[in-house]
């Protein structure tokens, strides 16, 4: 076989492998195993969540990913080339949780940087910085410093700077991180389109909404292995068909023995001290028994909402199932 055809092989094979190839990863730091087992695809123009609790692991499996971390069993692959290939890093791009862009530089002037350090030629620089300015609606303020824009504009030239490689991974680390309402949309309206157009996707955030909003799969990390992993619809169907979220809400905070007491009937404490939530069955006698039960133990609800169980109810699931 002549070097050309081998070449054009080789880069078959690699469009053919999927973004990411995570399998029977197991990595940690010295005498200390992190991760166990742990397996992931990700296909082009999907976007995955991957939620796990403070520790389970989640960054160091970004760090496996991107090279920085060697597999002890197991490996990782992008496009078919293992991670800790240069040429592999070459086809991640990564926007990392702290904003990590030149503050004194514009926008155009940071992308350009950005694209040299991924190996766009200079030739080409120019046109692919426009691009991924355009595409991630920025260019209007292209020759303004970063250290002049919002918390939301700066996201969005750190999602932009990961871009400019075209890579085939995009690995956004809790990207909604000290952003208004307004900015998540806008940012959420991009990793949507970023996903249409092919790029694989891989979310790490604590913020459900937004991964709701734009993943299509989510993989939960506890305790350094893969918990639960497939497409979010068919996980909440499969978990939680037929029944709902019942969030409660109480004048006051209940107490240790009244807290229990609501555990009993499966409300479990919320963010707030006066807030509960539990599923329950999806039909009217279930609800009209559960405002039974609570009225019987003292505890009439304040307020009462039903809603379809989310992302936020898998997570809270598949954390607490051991
Ligand atoms: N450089 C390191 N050396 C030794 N142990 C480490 C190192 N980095 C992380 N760990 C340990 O690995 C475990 C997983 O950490 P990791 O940061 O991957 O978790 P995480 O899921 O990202 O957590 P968080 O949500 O808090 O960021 C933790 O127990 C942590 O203490």
């Amino acid at each position: 076989m002549s070097a050309g055809l081998l070449d054009e092989t080789r880069r078959t094979e690699r469009t053919e492998a999927p973004p990411l190839l995570i399998e029977g990863l197991s990595a940690g730091f010295g005498a200390r195993m992190v991760l166990s087992g742990v397996s992931l695809a990700l296909a082009a123009g999907s976007a995955t969540v991957l939620l796990g609790p403070n520790g389970a692991g989640k960054t160091t499996l970004l760090r496996a990913v991107c090279g920085r971390l060697a597999a002890r069993a197991g490996a990782v692959r992008i496009c078919g080339i293992p991670a800790e290939d240069p040429a592999a890093r070459r086809l991640i791009g990564l926007a990392p949780q702290e904003i990590a862009l030149y503050r004194p530089l514009t926008i155009r002037e940071n992308l350009e940087t950005f694209g040299r350090l991924a190996g766009v030629p200079w030739r080409g620089l120019s046109a692919r910085v426009n691009e991924v300015m355009a595409r991630a609606g920025i260019d209007a303020r292209a020759g303004e410093r970063i250290d002049r824009l919002s918390g939301g504009w700066q996201r969005r030239v750190n999602v932009a700077a990961a871009l400019v490689g075209a890579p085939r991974l995009l690995v956004l680390d809790e990207p909604t991180v000290g952003i208004d309402a307004h900015a998540r949309e806008d940012l959420a309206g991009l990793v949507q389109r970023l996903a249409a157009d092919g790029l694989a996707i891989l979310l790490v955030t604590h913020d459900f909404a937004f991964a709701e909003r734009v993943a299509n799969r989510a993989a939960i990390l506890k305790a350094g292995r893969i918990v639960l992993e497939g497409p979010l619809g068919d996980l909440l169907a499969e978990r939680f068909r037929g029944r709902r979220v019942a969030e409660v809400t109480f004048a006051a905070a209940p107490d240790a023995t009244r807290a229990a007491a609501l555990a009993g009937l499966g409300l479990a404490p919320g963010e707030e001290p006066t807030a509960f939530s539990g599923l329950i069955a999806d039909d009217p006698h279930a609800v009209a028994a559960l405002i039974a039960a609570l009225e019987a133990l003292g505890a009439a609800p304040r307020t009462l909402a039903l809603k379809a169980a989310g992302l936020d109810a898998l997570y809270a699931h598949a954390v607490r199932e051991d």
